[in-house]
């Protein structure tokens, strides 16, 4: 038997920077896409709120709640035998003050599986961090965009720019005070993101902040051409699943209709169940 792969821990996003490895992440909602992007080499998958979007069809995460999300994050931790699976937590979840974050924190570790967990705020969210922090869970930060609050920052408004790059530095920094093992960036122009990189110890992981971080994460149903309609201008589309579906669909349907399928080939009779009764014998 193949021997199970070593398992991507914190301390390999840490060695990541160090040796300037770029480190990968893809959302993930499912056991069998998170089976195949493990089997991949992908080091992380992201159980996000980005679900209401991408499998409830909301127009934001706001609606998201943990009962949502459990029984995803599940089913992710069940497909990874090596990637390392972090467990977003959704609008409503942590805000309050530190007890909440870390009864949230404690529902998707016992709940799930997950290895980490993450929440959106620098500055504003550090309490929150340091509290999860010190009961021994991992905090994946994310600052920048932060879709939780689009409301309140006015739509899908790029974070950082000009002076602004400053106010992104400090919540970034603040993340990493609180000690968080990685953060997020999303939707900043690719110099801030970079400055950021450069005086963080702890990786950078970019959603449309450019090529200088020290990781990538994108949803995966952007990436693979699944989700309808818009996609962020930050995301490049690496297959065309809407198009494949769409085709098997409508073959699938003329077959049927037609009644090619089901054929012999894919049909039991009395006949084929006496054969395999020979066979056995
Ligand atoms: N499917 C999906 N992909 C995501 O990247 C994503 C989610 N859902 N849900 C949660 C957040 C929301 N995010 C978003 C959503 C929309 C834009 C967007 O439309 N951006 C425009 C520019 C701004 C605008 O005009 O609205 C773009 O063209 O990049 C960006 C990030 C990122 N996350
Ligand atoms: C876009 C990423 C960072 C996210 O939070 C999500 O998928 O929910
Ligand atoms: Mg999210």
């Amino acid at each position: 038997m193949a021997e199970a792969p070593k398992r991507v821990r914190t301390r390999h996003f840490a060695r990541a920077k160090e040796e300037g490895i770029t480190i990968t992440g893809l959302t993930s909602y499912d056991v069998l896409t998170a089976q195949i992007f493990d089997e991949a080499g992908i080091d992380f998958l992201l159980v996000g709120d980005s679900a209401g979007n991408t499998v409830l069809g909301y127009d934001t995460t706001l609606p998201v709640t943990i009962d949502d999300l459990i029984p995803l994050t599940r089913g992710v931790v069940r497909g990874v035998k090596r990637a390392l699976v972090v467990a977003d937590m959704p609008f409503g979840s942590y805000e309050t003050g530190p007890d909440e974050a870390l009864h949230t924190a404690f529902r998707f570790m016992k709940e799930t599986g997950a290895h980490a967990v993450k929440l959106e705020g620098g500055v504003r969210s550090a309490e929150q961090i340091r509290r999860i922090v010190s009961a021994g869970i991992p905090v994946m930060g994310h600052v920048g965009f932060t879709p939780q609050s689009e409301h309140g920052l006015g739509g899908h408004v790029i974070q950082g720019r000009g002076t602004a790059a400053d106010q992104l530095l400090a919540d970034a920094k603040a993340v990493e005070e609180a000690g968080a093992f990685a953060v997020v960036l999303e939707m900043v122009p690719a110099e801030a993101a970079e400055r950021v990189t450069a005086e963080l110890s702890i990786p950078t992981i970019s959603v449309g902040a450019g090529p200088h971080c020290d990781g990538q994460l994108v949803v995966w149903t952007d990436w693979a051409g699944l989700t309808s309609g818009r996609i962020p201008k930050f995301v490049k589309q690496y297959a065309n699943l809407r198009d494949v579906l769409f085709d098997a669909a409508v073959a699938y349907k003329a077959d049927v209709e037609s009644g090619a399928y089901p054929d012999e080939a894919h049909s039991y009779s009395d006949e084929t169940a006496e054969k395999a009764h020979r066979d056995r014998e």
